[in-house]
């Protein structure tokens, strides 16, 4: 197994090769990123809605998130583990920004994610990071701010929005933050901030040009049966395997066919 990773050595894969990162949300799913090759762990605020089945991440707290970061730092205590700083936990203040830090550092990530670019986030940002918190800036389509775009939009259309994303990557750069994820915008953006920064980017539904790439556990091994974005490569179709497992095993049981004898227990013979 190879050494784990942490934020510095992100920063030093810049140029030199791509890197890989999914997200995670329990002890068996982290088990199986601790066995593949995969550079990094995301304990994303998605987990809101693939997990707990609500509409957007809005509603996911410090608490939720501390409950999925810990089964997944049990699962793979060899991979670097970055997680989201949910809605509210950043925004209201600093000591609220830095206590809830905290409490994702303590309980085992490596790095904490916060989306957005305005005010007071390049403040947190330097904060943190000269705490020896790293900090993953997300920018672009930020879902903690689905309700100001009416919904999961591309975003960075216009020569305008382009601007923005790039003078904010930038900005959080210089404020400290080790990388800078690029969430659904045109690829001609993401290739414009990957040059212009030092430090490395990530993205998803950011094109080819960035430096990492990130997907979705379930959206990834095809066990979302909703609707996925466009971005998505599905790599396996588990959600067949599993409707297939379980109508097989239904079978099973209305023929009497599962258990067997092998799998019952029986009397010891005295
Ligand atoms: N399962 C899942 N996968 C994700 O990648 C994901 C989540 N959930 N939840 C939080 C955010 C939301 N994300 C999303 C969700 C939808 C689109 C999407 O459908 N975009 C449309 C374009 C819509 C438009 O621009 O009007 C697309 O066709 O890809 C993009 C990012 C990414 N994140
Ligand atoms: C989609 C990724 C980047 C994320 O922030 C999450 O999983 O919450
Ligand atoms: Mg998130």
């Amino acid at each position: 197994m190879d050494k784990k990773l942490y934020a510095p050595d992100i920063i030093k894969l810049k140029g030199v090769r791509k890197f890989s990162m999914v997200t995670a949300y329990d002890y068996t799913s982290a088990l199986l990123v601790s066995m593949s090759d995969i550079d990094i762990i995301l304990v994303g605020d998605s987990l809101g809605m693939v997990m707990l089945g609500h509409e957007n991440t809005l509603n996911v707290t410090v608490d939720e998130m501390l409950i999925f970061l810990k089964a997944v730092k049990k699962g793979a205590p060899n991979k670097m583990i970055v997680a989201d700083m949910p809605f509210l936990s950043y925004q209201i203040d600093i000591k609220d920004a830095i206590e809830n830090a905290g409490k994702l550092i303590k309980a085992g990530a490596d790095a904490v994610k916060i989306e957005g670019f305005e005010f007071p986030i390049p403040e947190i940002t330097k904060r943190l990071s000269s705490m020896g918190i790293p900090v993953m800036s997300h920018l672009g389509l930020t879902p903690q701010h689905v309700l100001k775009f009416g919904g999961f939009k591309v975003q960075g259309n216009t020569k305008e929005d382009a601007d923005k994303i790039i003078g904010a990557s930038k900005e959080l750069e210089e404020q400290g933050a080790f990388c800078v994820l690029l969430e659904a915008v045109p690829e001609e953006i993401s290739e414009m901030v990957t040059k212009e920064l030092q430090i490395p980017t990530i993205g998803i539904g950011a094109g080819r040009f960035v430096d990492g790439q990130v997907l979705v556990w379930q959206d990834l091994l095809g066990i979302n049966p909703n609707r996925v974005p466009k971005f998505v490569r599905k790599y396996a179709n588990i959600k067949d395997i599993i409707i297939d497992s379980l109508n097989r095993y239904h079978l099973d049981i209305l023929n009497s066919t599962f258990p067997s004898y092998e799998e019952a227990h029986h009397l010891k013979r005295v």
